[in-house]
């Protein structure tokens, strides 16, 4: 997946770009990706899982199921989600700890996209994955609207890439320091931490 970038870091962009809650002036550096850049991207994401998802129904999506409007083909889609814990400030914790139900035999025989707004060290997903196969899929996908460049990364988790970021720690969009700024609703931001 991940031809040899240029070594230059994308800088991210001038916050004074951008309007954003006051209580985060002090703790972000730059807006990293913004929200239209987002969708633009997951709209093309959902193209390619479409186009292999092609007949099956999919277990786990919700924007493909926008695609399916635009498009004379509509996949049925369902929604499940896996609450788990991975992240103690901010390091990676090595263990997984699903939240609440993890029995997930409604998998058994099924086509499979797990939805990850970020992978980063990858052992949180290949915990997940060794989980999500004890029950049988038919086919399972990875679609990560973020994955990190990170040191001797295993072999490609993510079938499906947003963007492949930097090895630090970004916020915002749904993603937290310790519950802190996921009400950051339209962009990611570098942490300087
Ligand atoms: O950079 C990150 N920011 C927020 N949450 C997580 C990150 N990496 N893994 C989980």
């Amino acid at each position: 997946h991940f031809k040899e970038g240029p070594k230059h870091e994308w800088p991210g962009y001038s916050l004074n770009l951008f309007t954003y809650p006051e209580h985060y002036h002090e703790d972000i550096e730059n807006v990293y990706i913004p929200h239209g850049l987002i969708m633009n991207r997951i709209e093309r994401l959902a193209h390619y899982i479409t186009e292999d998802f092609w007949d099956s129904n999919i277990m786990v999506l919700c924007f493909v199921k926008v695609l399916g409007r635009n498009s004379n083909r509509y996949l049925e889609t369902r929604v499940e989600f896996i609450r788990y814990k991975s992240y103690l400030n901010d390091q990676s914790t090595e263990d997984l700890h699903i939240v609440g139900n993890t029995d997930l035999s409604f998998l058994r025989g099924k086509c499979v996209l797990v939805v990850e707004a970020i992978v980063d060290t990858g052992k949180t997903m290949q915990a997940l994955l060794k989980h999500v196969q004890t029950f049988e899929p038919k086919m399972v996908k990875v679609a990560g609207l973020l994955v990190k460049r990170v040191p001797n990364m295993a072999e490609s988790l993510t079938d499906y890439v947003g963007f492949e970021i930097p090895n630090r720690f970004v916020v915002g969009y749904a993603l937290d320091y310790n519950e802190y700024f996921r009400d950051l609703n339209f962009s990611f931001m570098h942490e300087d931490r």
